[in-house]
């Protein structure tokens, strides 16, 4: 338990000490840039904001196609709805500012509108952020249908409700009111600077707190979201140094979003690569699994069967195939006088040495109990019955101590080879007359090689 909670400790320490280390960086960036740049274009603003919009669109998408993967996590929900409404949010914000579209715009720049957007974007996302981490808890219980409907009824009413509030708070409302900024002077009013603000930082810090204590870090998504809360507080506090908007310090707040954003989305991709490496490695291992035996890791029957077939549909008179049917001597006596595990490792055993015996381009396979098969491409007879002889040679010259009791005894092997020319020939044919001159070097004293003729 303590070395859990100090190993969780340091997981803290080193996220704070990342994110102090991160805005720090920031911040210098920008004082460097506010020295030596006396002024900023008028369409730096709206540019990150069009940027701002099209990653959190991004990341809204990215967050839908996650959670159809696997429905169970509906927490993804919760956060694509808080990425979607603050696209539109922000959508609203640009239309405030219509001389950065239009210079020659006969309405001028509604700066108090921008503010109650971006206020309900705040309050929007922080609030889908914390329902989130709260639907996180969920992600093993099996939700009904009218739970399941009764969560995405929740954050689409809430979501609606909030850009519905900004628009009625807004200029093109008469019903409510809300002063923010003054248009004429751009100063912000005590409501935003002593309170609103204040309230947001306190928001996103209950945020970050509930994130923290449910998800504890555990990954490099929970740890981006925790990063975004931070993010938000510091952009929220750095707003707080001035009352005047539109100055130096909004971009340095617009600045630090769009690259926390950005972090976000660098993150998502790691996921997703990370994830389509780990579905690559078990496709390969179930494939691996699919074609190979269990025990002996040798190909299976199935799959000596299908390259057999293939390398008889190309066979010609100067490609010949040859097959090679082994077939462990007197191995029920090994089984019934050391068991059945022992057999187990003496077919390991052989199945690594005939393995090592042939060519890369050469399949190894167990097709039965103790019943070994060897494909080999583009080999004449002669050829095939030097391979098993050799194979024979090396099996019987193995003893208990040779091997550190792999084998607990020395064992021999009966061969028969079987070669074609002919595409005419079938799989089963040539496994049938190979495995006939395996049975014939049994009959004829076994540990012995015959060619089928
Ligand atoms: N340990 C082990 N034994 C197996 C496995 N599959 C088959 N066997 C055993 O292999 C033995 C095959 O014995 P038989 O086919 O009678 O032939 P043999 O004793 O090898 O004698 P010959 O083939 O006539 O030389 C049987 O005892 C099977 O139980 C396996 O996966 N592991």
């Amino acid at each position: 338990m303590i070395v859990i909670n100090r190993h969780l400790g340091n997981r803290y320490v080193s996220f704070a000490l990342t994110c102090l280390v991160f805005f720090g960086i920031l911040h210098a960036i920008f004082n460097n840039i506010e020295r030596t740049v006396p002024t900023l274009s008028p369409f730096l603003f709206p540019t990150l904001t069009v940027f701002l919009l099209v990653f959190h669109l991004f990341i809204a998408i990215f967050m839908i196609m996650k959670y159809w993967c696997d429905k169970q996590r509906v927490f993804l929900l919760a956060i694509a709805f808080a990425f979607v409404g603050s696209a539109l949010l922000m959508a609203g914000t640009l239309s405030c500012f219509p001389t950065w579209l239009n210079p020659y715009s006969l309405h001028p720049n509604n700066y108090n509108d921008a503010m109650i957007y971006f206020m309900m974007r705040n309050i929007m996302m922080a609030s889908l952020f914390t329902l989130s981490t709260v639907l996180f808890t969920l992600r093993h219980s099996a939700l009904t249908r009218p739970m399941y409907g009764f969560i995405v009824g929740l954050l689409l009413i809430f979501t609606a409700l909030m850009i519905i509030l900004a628009w009625l708070y807004s200029s093109h409302s008469a019903l409510l009111s809300l002063d923010l900024v003054n248009n004429d002077t751009r100063q912000s009013t005590i409501l935003w600077t002593q309170v609103i603000n204040i309230i947001l930082i306190l928001f996103w810090v209950s945020t970050l707190i509930t994130m923290l204590v449910i998800t504890r870090l555990r990954n490099l998504f929970w740890l981006s979201g925790c990063f975004l809360c931070v993010c938000y507080i510091i952009t929220l506090s750095t707003l707080m140094t001035t009352d005047y908007v539109g100055g130096f310090v909004w971009y340095r707040a617009r600045f630090f979003e769009a690259i926390a954003t950005l972090v976000i989305i660098f993150t998502l991709l790691q996921d997703v690569f990370s994830l389509y490496r780990q579905s690559h490695l078990k496709y390969q291992q179930s494939y691996q699994n699919s074609i190979r035996d269990a025990l002996t890791r040798l190909y299976n029957r199935s799959y000596f069967y299908e390259s057999l077939s293939h390398s008889l549909s190309t066979t010609t008179g100067s490609k010949p195939v040859s097959v090679i049917v082994s077939d462990l001597d007197r191995f029920k006596r090994i089984n019934d006088t050391y068991g059945h595990l022992q057999g187990d490792k003496v077919l390991q055993f052989v199945a690594n040495l005939l393995m090592d015996s042939v060519r890369p381009q050469d399949i190894a396979a167990r097709i039965g109990g103790e019943e070994f098969v060897l494909l080999l491409p583009n080999t004449s007879s002669e050829a095939a019955k030097q391979v098993a002889e050799r194979i024979r040679i090396l099996l019987a010259s193995f003893d208990r101590e040779t091997t550190h009791g792999e084998l607990p005894e020395p064992i021999t092997i009966s061969m028969g080879v079987y070669t074609t020319t002919s595409s005419a020939v079938t799989a089963e044919e040539c496994v049938e007359r190979a495995d006939k001159a395996m049975y014939e070097a049994k009959e004829t004293g076994r540990n012995r090689v015959v060619v089928f003729s």
